[in-house]
């Protein structure tokens, strides 16, 4: 195993995050996590609770990531207008639409029984 190889590949991934970061989408994401995150602490959630708002928070950020990554490829691959662009660009942001949307559902069912 390349040790050094693979503490480059860590680095690349990392750099990613940090690229993705300076999209608004993904900052709000970010934002929204943390928010549910203190508002779990303060709630106080069981072992099951946490593991679901973490896979959730998981998907949606790394939805948004990939979704990222295909808006580049595209603008590289079509900078001009094209039908398949357009669809490759929306389907990928509908895509974090859905997990968007399961993450509030998710999160209505978490917290509303226990604030009512
Ligand atoms: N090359 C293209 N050909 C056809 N339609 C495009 C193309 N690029 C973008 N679009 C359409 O315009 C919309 C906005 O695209 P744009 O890349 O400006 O922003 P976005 O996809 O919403 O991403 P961002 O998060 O950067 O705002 C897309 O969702 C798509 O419907």
């Amino acid at each position: 195993m390349d040790v050094r190889k693979l503490i480059k590949s860590f680095g690349f991934a990392f750099y990613g995050i940090l690229t993705a970061l300076q999209e608004q989408n993904m900052r709000i994401h970010f934002l929204s996590a943390l928010v549910v995150i203190i508002a779990g602490l303060l709630t106080g959630l069981s072992y099951t609770e946490w593991l679901i708002i973490t896979v959730i928070i998981a998907l949606v950020i790394g939805a948004e990531m990939i979704n990222t990554a295909i808006e580049s490829v595209v603008d590289l691959a079509s900078p001009e207008l094209h039908p398949l662009a357009k669809q490759a660009k929306d389907v990928a942001a509908g895509a974090v639409l859905v997990f968007a949307i399961a993450s509030v559902i998710i999160g209505l069912l978490i917290f509303l029984p226990k604030w009512a």
